[in-house]
């Protein structure tokens, strides 16, 4: 979605390196390389104008060794195949290094979804089920929300399954609306769950973070999130979040001195994560270009927008400060880049991992729906907090072990278990 690397080459490489440093089988590096199956498919949705728009839809499903696929549903322009093979890719190490008992699965629409009305919307989410259901399901394939997509679409294609089945199955899909089979604490576990692996870096690295400074690239639903985390929880600032604005088509930086507040940002900032730039300024904020974020002087830098961001270029203008790059989007750094990262030093906390918060609490929602009971907000976030650590520390274990880099650590976590649930089922 870069537009300048194939998401699903990258994650390809970085596969294939790490199968031969753990010697892996290559009849079974060959098996876990593709994915097991995929759906393109066109949806006829009638717009408000009476006339039929036809749209492109994805939907890949990786790897089911460990239990039913699992993955968002992605609106946005640039969706490609590539994309969504390799998020679905990501969706199996994810849920392997953070333990959960799900497969990958990853889908897409080629849309930008601000061009519809509500209705339109609606209609184009109960369009993607009328065609994907058959190969959906609580215990086949589980969609969640990701870019573009919101918990109100989600509950509509909840809706829709559920009648095509005849009968309620919340647990068809996650990251519902609250109060139509939501979990308390969905919408903030990807950027609650990024800052517990930030703080469990800084007290392996020995920093205080109190007082460190971050620089988040995007200001969507993870962004915000990392960014209240990164104030409330560490006692640190954000120098700068940034954003895409709608209306000029290009990305900004917004700084403040003394660090931003990420509670007026949001209230200032569309459902499309367009902030207002007029508002932001009078409130004595700085705009600067898109790129900006990246060279701010800051202890951690958190990208949380898109793939691809940080390349053979962005990353030469990483500042001498950085010490840890936590991943909050899918697939941001290029090889190139990460090449970088291993020379200077810098401690990458990986996407798989540094964003499990999101798909762990979907897995306790789907529990939730299965016992039809509901845990309070603290209890969804304690229980978070104690899988995402576990996590962090069995990488850090496996990275001090083999003596590699956390990124090729992480795969060899999520490779091990899943090759042994392949193993354990007569696949291989
Ligand atoms: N939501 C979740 O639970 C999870 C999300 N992720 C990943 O985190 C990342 C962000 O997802 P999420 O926050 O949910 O998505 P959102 O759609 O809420 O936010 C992403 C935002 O980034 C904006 N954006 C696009 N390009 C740029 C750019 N060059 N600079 C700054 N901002 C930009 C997008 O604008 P526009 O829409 O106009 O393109 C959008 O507003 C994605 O990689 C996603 O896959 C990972 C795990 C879970
Ligand atoms: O919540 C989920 O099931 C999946 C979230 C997701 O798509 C991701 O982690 O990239």
């Amino acid at each position: 979605m870069s537009g300048m690397i194939n998401e699903f080459e990258m994650a390809q490489r970085q596969f294939d390196h790490v199968a031969s440093l753990m010697h892996l089988d290559p009849q079974v590096a060959e098996f876990l390389r593709w994915p097991m199956r995929e759906y393109h498919f066109r949806i006829p949705v009638r717009m408000d104008d009476g006339t039929i728009r036809t749209f492109q839809g994805f939907r890949v499903q990786h790897n089911d060794a460990r239990g039913p696929n699992k993955g968002g549903i992605r609106f946005h322009p640039a969706e490609t195949i590539d994309t969504v093979r390799a998020l679905a890719f990501w969706m199996t190490w994810k849920c392997a290094v953070a333990d959960l008992p799900l497969g990958g699965g990853k889908g897409g629409v080629v849309i930008d979804p601000a061009t519809l009305s509500t209705a339109e919307k609606e209609r184009l989410c109960r369009g993607y089920v009328d065609i994907m259901w058959r190969n959906l399901g609580p215990r086949t394939d589980v969609p969640a929300p990701d870019v573009g997509t919101t918990p109100q679409m989600m509950g509509w294609m909840m809706d829709e399954y559920s009648k095509l089945v005849g009968q309620y199955t919340p647990g068809v899909i996650t990251g519902k609306p609250l109060g139509g089979g939501g979990s308390a604490g969905r919408t903030e576990a990807t950027g609650y769950g990024v800052i517990y692996t930030v703080r469990e870096a800084m007290k392996m690295l020995g920093i205080d973070s109190r007082g460190t400074v971050a620089a988040i690239q995007g200001f969507g639903n993870v962004a915000q999130y990392a960014a209240i985390g990164f104030v409330e929880m560490l006692g640190g600032k954000v120098a700068c979040v940034s954003y895409w604005d709608r209306e000029d088509r290009c990305a900004y930086t917004v700084s403040k001195e003394g660090g931003i507040d990420p509670h007026f940002l949001m209230s200032i900032t569309d459902q499309y994560g367009t902030i207002d730039k007029n508002k932001a300024v009078a409130a004595g904020y700085k705009i600067e270009d898109g790129e900006a974020w990246i060279t701010k002087e800051a202890d951690v830098l958190i990208p949380a927008a898109l793939s691809g961001t940080i390349n053979a270029e962005t990353v030469k203008g990483v500042h001498e400060r950085v010490k840890i790059v936590a991943e909050g989007a899918n697939g941001p750094t290029t090889p190139e880049a990460d090449e970088l990262f291993k020379a200077r030093n810098i401690f990458v906390i990986p996407d798989f991992l540094c964003n499990a918060g999101g798909v762990t609490v979907s897995y306790f929602e789907s529990v939730q729906n299965d016992m039809n009971y509901y845990w309070t907000k603290e209890e969804v976030l304690s229980r978070l907090d104690t899988k995402i650590t576990t996590a962090f520390h069995g990488v850090v274990e496996m990275a001090q072990k083999q003596g590699v880099f956390m990124r090729d650590a992480a795969y060899m976590v999520a490779i091990d278990k899943v090759v042994k649930a392949m193993q354990l089922r007569g696949w291989i």
